[in-house]
C-alpha cells in the first residue's frame, strides 16, 4: 500500500541543510494500521507529507498503490492522492463556506466517489446527525475533529494519513475522536499511518515504529 525506499530529506537553512529523514524504509500493507512515534521535531510530519506527495524526497523513493509518488509530476500526485489517501490533520482544514454534508460530499466527489447511502452512515456514525446543515465555526471542536475524519473517509481511501489528529482536543474528546477514527478505519479497511507523540494513543494500532536521527528504529 505505501512503500518507503532509502528515503533522504533535508531542507535548506540559513545554517545549511538540515537533514531530516537518512535512509528511511518503511512499508505499510493494506488495512494495516501503524503509529510513527518519535520526538518533537524528529522528522514525522515530514515523512507524513512524502507519503502524500505533497513533497518530494532528495534520493530514494516513495510508493503509493503501486505507483512511484516520488516520481509523479505535482497534477499526477494531486490525482493520485485524491484517488488513494483521505488525510487528517491537526488543524482541521475544513472548507469554512460548506456546511456539514457539503462538506463531507465534496470531498467524496473530487475523488469521484459519491455514495450517498455512506455518507449518510458516516453523519450517524460522526454523531452530527441534525447539524447537517451547520457550518464548521458553528461546531465544538471534538465535532470539528469528526467532520474532518469524515470528510476524509467519504470517498473510502485505501490509505488514511493522519498527524496528531486529536492533538488539539481535551483527553475525554481525544479518546473518543480516536476510537471513532478506529473504528471507521476497521470497518472499510482502510490502512492507517498515524504520527502522534502518544504512547497511548499509538497502543490500539496494529504496530508502532521510532522515528529517531533521521531512521526508523
Ligand atoms: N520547510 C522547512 N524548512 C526548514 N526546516 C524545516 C521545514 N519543515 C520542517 N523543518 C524542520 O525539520 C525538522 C523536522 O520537522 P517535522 O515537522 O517533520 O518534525 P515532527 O517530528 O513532525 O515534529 P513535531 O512532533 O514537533 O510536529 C524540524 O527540525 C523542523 O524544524
Amino acid at each position: 500500500m505505501l512503500e518507503f525506499r532509502q528515503v533522504h530529506k533535508a531542507y535548506a537553512t540559513p545554517q545549511g541543510p538540515l537533514k531530516v529523514l537518512d535512509g528511511v524504509d518503511l512499508s505499510l500493507n493494506a488495512g494495516e494500521s501503524l503509529a510513527l512515534m518519535g520526538e518533537s521535531g524528529c522528522g514525522k510530519s515530514t515523512l507524513l507529507h512524502l507519503a502524500a506527495g505533497l513533497d518530494l524526497p532528495d534520493r530514494g523513493e516513495v510508493r503509493l498503490a503501486d505507483r512511484v509518488i516520488s516520481s509523479l509530476g505535482e497534477a499526477d500526485r494531486a490525482r493520485l492522492r485524491r484517488e488513494t489517501l483521505g488525510l487528517v490533520f491537526q488543524q482541521f482544514h475544513l472548507v469554512p463556506s460548506l456546511c456539514v454534508l457539503d462538506n463531507l460530499r465534496l470531498q467524496a466527489r473530487l475523488a469521484g466517489r459519491e455514495r450517498p447511502n455512506w455518507t449518510a452512515e458516516l453523519i450517524e456514525r460522526l454523531g452530527l446527525a441534525g447539524l447537517e446543515k451547520r457550518y464548521p465555526e458553528q461546531l465544538s471542536g471534538g465535532q470539528q475533529q469528526r467532520l474532518a475524519i469524515g470528510r476524509a473517509l467519504a470517498p473510502r481511501p485505501a490509505l488514511l494519513l493522519a498527524d496528531e489528529p486529536t492533538g488539539n482536543l481535551d483527553e475525554s474528546t481525544a479518546d473518543q475522536v480516536l476510537e471513532l477514527l478506529l473504528a471507521l478505519v476497521r470497518d472499510t479497511g482502510c490502512a492507517l499511518l498515524m504520527v502522534t507523540h502518544s504512547p497511548r494513543v499509538a497502543a490500539p494500532l496494529d504496530r508502532r515504529l521510532q522515528l529517531s536521527h533521521g531512521r526508523i528504529g
